[in-house]
């Protein structure tokens, strides 16, 4: 089973204006509330493409009820421990004359050392833990070593372990080697001191996290689709065709949910690579957190140019 891990899930409330102004009323012509987080856009997106997952992590209060109900009629399985917070709500404003969009994100609730306990003690009791997915910003109580620890209590479980966060927590995170990092460029360039660019860029940066322990590291670069590189083995980059972007919201946990839902049937890492560039291409033409539909996934997926790249 793939396990998600969301340890700060959001109910994103997204918004359509005409156009945001200053001191007049603004009406919504459109509101829509999704079940949010990183780790719960990767099991929703398992869930459109046909796969299963179990999303854990924090919840509580009444939005943290109206996120688990969210994801209870989409299908996706959940396992949350509850906590006494109440889940934080994101805002996503979109103007509809203008298509700009503000994403104004929550910090969130306050995770008690008890309930931390609860769902570590959770994971280690998992008895079918074949993939576990770790995703997204921590709540404030967590601290930066918690991704750490979950990804050593996953190896010893013997789980692939997938990690999409950035900062301190994905930096603490390497001493403990997960499977795979999935950082974007910003965040790549953060966690090697420098900025990094070009594809020669990319794979230097990469090169120095495989001899820090790191199998594979997944970059997303936006339009340009993404890359994989190896400790061993050739890279590979996968680049979907130019399409029309609404909303970017989501794109790198879809990218993640594609990676690991082929991972996972035993594809090839050229499919697997294949399948995240085409879920996170199809996530890019939704709107706001709205996240990739099957069919468009399943139209891109030939369209999407997969090359081995030549060793550097
Ligand atoms: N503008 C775009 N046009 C086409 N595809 C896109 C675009 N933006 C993202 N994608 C697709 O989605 C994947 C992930 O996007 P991105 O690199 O923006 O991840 P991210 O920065 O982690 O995103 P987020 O944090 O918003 O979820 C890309 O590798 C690409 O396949
Ligand atoms: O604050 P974090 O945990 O980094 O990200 C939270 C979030 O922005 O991520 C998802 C999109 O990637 C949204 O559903 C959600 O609001």
């Amino acid at each position: 089973m793939i396990y998600t891990v969301t340890l700060n899930p959001a109910l994103d409330r997204t918004l359509v204006v005409d156009r945001l102004v200053e001191d007049d009323t603004v009406r919504i012509r459109k509101e829509t509330y999704y079940a949010g987080g990183k780790g719960i856009d990767v099991s929703r997106v398992i869930r459109e493409l046909e796969g299963h997952s179990v999303a854990l992590g924090f919840v509580g209060g009444y939005d943290g009820s109206h996120l688990e109900g969210l994801l209870i009629n989409a299908g996706v399985l959940t396992d949350f421990v509850r906590i006494g917070g109440e889940t934080r709500t994101n805002i996503i404003v979109k103007e509809a004359e203008t298509g700009r969009q503000f994403v104004l994100s929550a910090g969130g609730p306050e995770v008690r050392a008890a309930e931390i306990g609860e769902l570590y003690h959770q994971i280690l009791r998992l008895p079918d833990m074949e993939y576990m997915v770790l995703s997204g910003s921590l709540p404030r109580g967590v601290s930066p070593n918690v991704y750490g620890q979950l990804v050593l209590a996953a190896r010893k479980k013997g789980a692939f372990v997938m990690l999409d966060a950035d900062g301190e927590a994905l930096r603490e995170a390497l001493n403990y080697r997960p499977h795979c990092i999935k950082p974007n460029r910003h965040e790549l360039s953060r966690l090697v001191g420098r900025d990094v660019s070009s594809q020669e860029e990319i794979l230097a940066a990469c090169r120095e996290i495989h001899r820090r322990g790191v199998p594979l590291v997944l970059v997303s670069r936006g339009k340009d689709g993404l890359i994989l590189s190896g400790a061993e083995g050739p890279a590979i980059q996968a680049v979907g065709p130019a399409v029309q972007v609404d909303s970017t919201v989501g794109a790198g946990d879809s990218a993640v949910a594609g990676f690991i839902l082929a991972h996972s049937r035993r594809q090839s890492l050229e499919e697997c690579v294949r399948l995240a560039c085409a879920a996170g291409t199809a996530t890019a033409m939704t709107p706001g957190t709205e996240l990739c539909h099957r069919q468009t996934v399943e139209e891109l997926l030939p369209q999407i140019a997969v090359e081995v790249l030549p060793p550097q």
